[in-house]
């Protein structure tokens, strides 16, 4: 699914990491771990084409996306990625169905209406009928499980998770990791900056950042 060749990057003379490379294949967790200001992020969003690598490449379906011009980077964004932030990125003042709707429309040209439904995901994350209420009225774990809601209505091929289970209790925790863990059994490639230990067990493969290198 992505393969990351010999990626550095440097801001200024200051080298963040050098010599990365890892694959993450479909139906595949890779934890992303290091200390703080490792670059676990920077490297996630390398991935999701919101940063730009020094040097090297990522490949995705045999094309190097670092050097995807604007429309393909739209393309790439729409059709294969799905974000979950810490800070959950949902539209705040909007609905629950609002928010998970966003994801919706796009897909409903590409593949009919088939796949997840709203209603489907709500119920599965534990949130079934909550619909109608506004984000900011709900609690930090459930605005995660909407967020992970909407991921499972838009079923991407390949998830970048920045520390999605950190602001959160050990049990919105498990269901965002259940949940995670399925879209990944049903085929997607999962990319996960954790410092959390349960999130890196329940992980495939663990790379660290600061030490360019898989952990064992
Ligand atoms: N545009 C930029 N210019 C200069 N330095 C930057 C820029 N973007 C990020 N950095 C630096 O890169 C370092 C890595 O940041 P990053 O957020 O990727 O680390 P992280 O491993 O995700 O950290 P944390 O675990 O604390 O979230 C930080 O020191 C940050 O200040």
């Amino acid at each position: 699914m992505i393969d990351i060749v010999k990626l550095s990057k440097t801001f200024g003379t200051r080298t963040l990491w050098s010599d990365v490379t890892a694959t993450v294949s479909r139906g595949e967790m890779l934890a992303l771990v290091g200390p703080s200001g490792s670059g676990k992020s920077t490297l996630l969003n390398c991935i999701g084409l919101l940063d730009k690598p020094s040097a090297g490449t990522i490949r995705h379906e045999g094309k190097d996306i670092t050097r995807f011009g604007r429309g393909e980077i739209r393309r790439f964004r729409r059709d294969v990625l799905g974000y979950l932030f810490q800070s959950y990125a949902l539209i705040e003042n909007a609905t629950v169905a609002a928010n998970l709707e966003v994801a919706v429309k796009p897909q409903r040209t590409l593949r009919g209406n088939a796949g997840t439904t709203v209603a489907e995901a709500l119920d599965r994350v534990g949130l079934a009928g909550r619909e109608k209420e506004k984000i900011h009225h709900l609690s930090g774990g459930e605005q995660q499980r909407v967020a992970l809601a909407r991921l499972m209505v838009k079923k991407p091929a390949l998830v970048l998770a920045d520390e999605p289970t950190g602001a959160l209790d050990h049990a919105n925790t498990t269901v965002v990791i259940d949940i995670l863990r399925e879209m990944s059994d049903a085929g997607c490639a999962v990319v996960i900056a954790t410092h959390d230990d349960y999130v890196r067990d329940r992980c495939d493969a663990v790379y660290s950042v600061h030490e360019s290198s898989l952990v064992a």
